[in-house]
């Protein structure tokens, strides 16, 4: 397995080791000594899985109590996903990353609290699966703008000038009135 920085510290690109045969090939998605080696202890309680047609962008979502850490991979199609600082006390405060995760490069990124999540589907459809460090708490649960001007978030949606977007993400926030994190919401 190898990890991969990316330019926000906490923010990491997960590459597994890929075991190919005539059969197919063979990953490990999560091995609880492996990623506590390398640097991601956390303990995981629900995994999710969701299949979107392209063109959908969903989020940018995120637990204002509860924070969800996200361990976060396509097994089908690929997805331009992206992860928002929203921690008030961070250099990287209000910085995103995007990277291309798809079921041919097996990539994966390691979301941490803190931090707001979304992403673009640009295949025809996409299997997103993750694992989350906190259950989903619906009352917490706040929505950014994907398209905020603050942000700006280069997006890749080539000829299509708008995404297929939840109502609820419709009716999201502004960066600069959302709510953020301060130190003791998080810890890591
Ligand atoms: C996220 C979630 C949703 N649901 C339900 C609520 C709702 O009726 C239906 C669809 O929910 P949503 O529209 O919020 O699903 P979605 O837009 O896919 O929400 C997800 O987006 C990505 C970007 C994330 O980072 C995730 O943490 C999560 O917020 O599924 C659960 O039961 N458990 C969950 O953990």
């Amino acid at each position: 397995m190898k990890i991969i920085e990316t330019r926000i510290e906490d923010v990491k690109i997960i590459e597994p080791k890929i075991f190919c045969d005539e059969r197919g090939f063979f990953m490990e998605t999560w091995n609880e000594r492996v990623f506590r080696e390398a640097g991601i202890s956390s303990v995981f309680v629900q995994d999710n899985h969701s299949r979107s047609v392209r063109n959908t962008l969903r989020g940018l979502h995120y637990q204002i109590k509860q924070p969800q850490g996200k361990l976060v991979r396509v097994s089908k199609g690929e997805v331009f996903d992206v992860a928002v600082d929203l921690r008030e006390y961070s250099p990287t405060f209000g910085q995103w990353v995007g990277e291309y995760l798809s079921s041919e490069n097996h990539r994966m990124l390691w979301v941490p609290p803190g931090f707001a999540h979304g992403f673009l589907v640009v295949s025809d459809t996409a299997d997103f699966q993750y694992k989350c460090t906190n259950i989903y708490a619906p009352e917490y649960e706040r929505s950014i703008n994907w398209n905020d001007q603050e942000l700006a978030i280069e997006w890749p949606l080539g000829d299509a000038t708008k995404p297929l977007v939840s109502l609820k993400d419709q009716q999201a926030d502004s960066f600069s009135n959302a709510d953020k994190y301060t130190k003791g919401d998080i810890s890591l």
